[in-house]
């Protein structure tokens, strides 16, 4: 039986992590900012060295991505030290490091989807800084998976696609990008495939890219929120220049999952599949 801490436990990705553990015999830890802050190095070691966990799953993270430009040290110090700090502890007691990463990694100019070896170069202080936490992983603890992911969302927490169930309500009209392509993830198949590491008590480290199957824009995402909600609601296909951000997005950040797949074997469900049922345990839609 291992045992696990799930740091960042009352985000998306760790209350979904939460739901798929259930039915797994080993001892899942969900530790919220409250209970441990990963900037506070000391406050990593005393948790570490109280529970002396088998595997460290980290789901804190600034995910704030326009935000982030404008709070450059404090996007640093979470996505940079926070996950230093778990992995300088990590391997003081031989724990094997899950770390989430993300599609913002890459500035988008490919055309095809990304692989693990593609050059990185983030377009803006998140993708930096998440980067930026990949590196201070792999140079301080041999035993970690990195599992970047993209346009992740649930029931759970804050994400785009609840965005838009509530913007459909209030508005009559929305305006979406349709030039920026990536693929939506639905995060409880991906924490479905963490928890399946941790049961098959992997070491197979390294880093692998995870997301959902299938090419989308935001515009094409947001279209079939709506057409699965049955939500009535007028949607216009526009530029990324028509719709002004503080951090610039990449324009194409599909993964390539074949290293994921050869490596353990998974089935990946396409994004359209996973929204309708997404939509359906909201009760907003019968998964058909
Ligand atoms: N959301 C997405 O679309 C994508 C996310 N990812 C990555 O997946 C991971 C999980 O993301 P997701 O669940 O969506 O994000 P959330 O923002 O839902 O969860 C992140 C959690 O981390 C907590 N947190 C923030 N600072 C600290 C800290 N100093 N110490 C401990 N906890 C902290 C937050 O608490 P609080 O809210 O109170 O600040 C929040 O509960 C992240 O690494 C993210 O970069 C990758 C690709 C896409
Ligand atoms: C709300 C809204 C957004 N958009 C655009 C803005 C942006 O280009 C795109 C997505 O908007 P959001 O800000 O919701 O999503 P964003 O925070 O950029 O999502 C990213 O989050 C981080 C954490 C990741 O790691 C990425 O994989 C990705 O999921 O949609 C519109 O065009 N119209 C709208 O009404």
């Amino acid at each position: 039986m291992s045992k696990i801490i799930v740091t960042g436990g009352r985000g998306q990705l760790a209350t979904c992590i939460k739901d798929e553990s259930r039915q797994s015999e080993n001892i899942f830890i969900f530790l919220g900012k409250e209970d441990l802050d990963i900037t506070d190095q000391k406050a990593v070691q005393k948790v570490f060295d109280e529970l002396r966990p088998d595997f460290c799953v980290n789901c804190a993270a600034y995910t704030a991505v326009d935000k982030a430009e404008s709070e450059p040290v404090q996007a640093k110090r979470i996505n940079v030290d926070g996950a230093k700090h778990l992995a300088q502890s990590c391997y003081r007691h031989g724990t094997t490091l899950i770390h989430i990463s993300t599609d913002f990694v890459f500035d988008g100019t490919k055309n095809t989807p990304y692989n693990e070896q593609d050059v990185t170069n983030p377009l803006g202080v998140y993708g930096q800084t998440k980067l930026e936490g990949e590196k201070a992983i792999a140079d301080n603890l041999e035993a970690h998976v990195i599992l970047r992911t993209s346009w992740l969302y649930a029931q759970h927490g804050q994400n785009f696609m609840k965005t838009m169930l509530r913007l459909g309500k209030e508005k009559g009209i929305l305006q979406i990008v349709d030039d920026q392509y990536g693929t939506p993830t639905y995060a409880r198949d991906l924490a479905r495939f963490i928890v399946r590491l941790i049961n098959e008590n992997t070491d197979k480290y390294g880093s692998y890219h995870y997301s959902n199957k299938g090419v989308a824009t935001w515009y094409e995402f947001a279209s079939a929120i709506f057409e699965y909600s049955q939500t009535q609601v007028a949607v216009m296909a526009i530029k990324s220049n028509e719709y002004p951000t503080a951090a610039q997005r990449p324009r194409y950040s599909v993964l390539a999952k074949r290293k994921v797949q050869d490596a353990f074997g998974i089935e990946i469900p396409e994004w359209k599949d996973s929204l309708k049922e997404c939509l359906s345990k909201l009760g907003i839609t019968q998964n058909k």
